[in-house]
């Protein structure tokens, strides 16, 4: 049997907290592991005390995920590089806004035969173009990357209820080891190789989400609704042939593809603050600070990374969705104009028919 690997996670937020819960339980009667998980915190005050601090003498994360203890071998820790000098498992889940920061601190002192997976639902931008996380991590710290998505909104999870996830990852062994530390009996996990895919669909389907809750905010219903994640869907599906050729189709069979796609556009926090944009008239930034208490928004963000390439690329127009979500993000578009985005999608547009707006 090899060394047990020890495991460091990056990020304690709201997901993050919750698969502490989860590794943190896992690793005590498993001998791949470590019995002690190490956590990186981004440090804050809260009411006078230290996260780091309640986090290791009250094992509760009282800001993300509040009502939940965390296992105490579970340690929290303020200094990235100090959380991940020994680790030969780095688990990523941080919004994705952060992983060039935490990269940066970490180049040139994790353990060179280290291993990450990534649980962030999110894309790179930068003057290269656009990215895969999972491919930041790899160039950023010179060490192989596999990915966790799926329909798994966080508070359920933590509540043990019922769900499953898709780990993507190119070697079968690893990818059974990384299922060990993650999988309970409430949260079963399922390996496929198409690791591309997998990460693809995390991160496409909360640009889908927020058009779901401009929907939701104009008060269209679940007829409207389903059919935004179906054109959302098809825009996914066309990326990710395009763009990453070889994806397979069935990965968004998968937890990963269209089963996180609906329960966030039904439950998802994107979701939610794009329905209370319409109803309220504020922007996405100050509903994120007055709703979510530090939590934090992937969709808006990431329609403004795929919109970047797309105009680079001149390919606006060939994703009207993913196009119009970063429109009416950014206040360049009203979010009645959704509506007509769908009516106008290319997928009904007929050579021989007037479109809705001719007629
Ligand atoms: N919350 C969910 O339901 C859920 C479920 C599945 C996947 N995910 C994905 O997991 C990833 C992490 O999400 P989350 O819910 O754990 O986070 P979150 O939305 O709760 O984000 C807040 C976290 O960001 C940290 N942070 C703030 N500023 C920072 C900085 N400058 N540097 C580093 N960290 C900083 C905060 O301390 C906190 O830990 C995201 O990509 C998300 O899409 C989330
Ligand atoms: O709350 P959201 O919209 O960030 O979505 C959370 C998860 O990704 C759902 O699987």
């Amino acid at each position: 049997m090899s060394t047990p690997k020890r495991i460091c996670i990056i990020g304690s937020g709201n997901w993050g907290s919750v698969i502490a819960k989860i590794v943190g339980n896992n690793v005590k009667d498993n001998g791949n592991f470590v019995t002690e998980v190490k956590m990186y915190v981004y440090e804050e005050m809260i009411n006078g005390r230290k996260l780091t601090e309640i986090l290791n003498t009250d094992h509760e994360n009282v800001k993300y995920l509040p009502g939940h203890k965390i296992p105490e071998n579970v340690i929290a820790i303020a200094d990235p590089k100090e959380a991940a000098k020994d680790a030969d498992i780095l688990v990523w889940v941080l919004p994705h806004q952060f992983v060039r920061g935490i990269c940066k601190a970490l180049a040139g002192s994790v353990k060179k035969d280290c291993i990450a997976i990534s649980l962030i639902k999110g894309l790179d931008i930068s003057e290269k173009g656009l990215d895969l996380i999972s491919n930041v991590i790899r160039e950023q710290l010179g060490i192989e990357c596999s990915v966790l998505m799926g329909a798994n909104i966080a508070p359920e999870v933590a509540n043990e209820n019922y769900c499953e996830a898709t780990i993507g990852c190119k070697n079968r062994e690893m990818g059974l080891l990384l299922k060990s530390m993650v999988q309970t009996p409430y949260f079963r996990i399922v390996v496929i190789d198409d690791e591309h895919t997998v990460e693809l669909c995390g991160a496409l389907k909360n640009i889908v989400a927020v058009g779901a809750g401009f929907v939701d905010g104009l008060g269209y219903g679940d007829n409207t609704k389903a059919a935004v994640i179906r054109l959302g869907l098809m825009e996914m599906v066309k990326f990710a042939e395009t763009f990453y050729p070889g994806s397979k189709m069935d990965t968004f069979l998968e937890s990963c593809g269209v089963a996180d796609l609906v329960t966030t556009c039904y439950s998802g926090r994107n979701r939610r603050i794009a329905e209370q944009v319409v109803k309220t008239g504020k922007d996405i930034k100050t509903l994120e600070k007055e709703l979510l208490n530090g939590q934090s928004l992937q969709g808006p963000p990431t329609a403004a990374e795929v919109n970047t390439m797309l105009c680079q690329k001149n390919m606006e127009e060939k994703y009207p969705l993913f196009t119009a979500v970063h429109k009416i993000c950014k206040g360049e578009l009203k979010p009645i104009a959704f509506i007509d985005c769908l009516k106008n999608h290319p997928e009904h547009l007929d050579d021989d028919m007037p479109s809705p707006a001719q007629l």
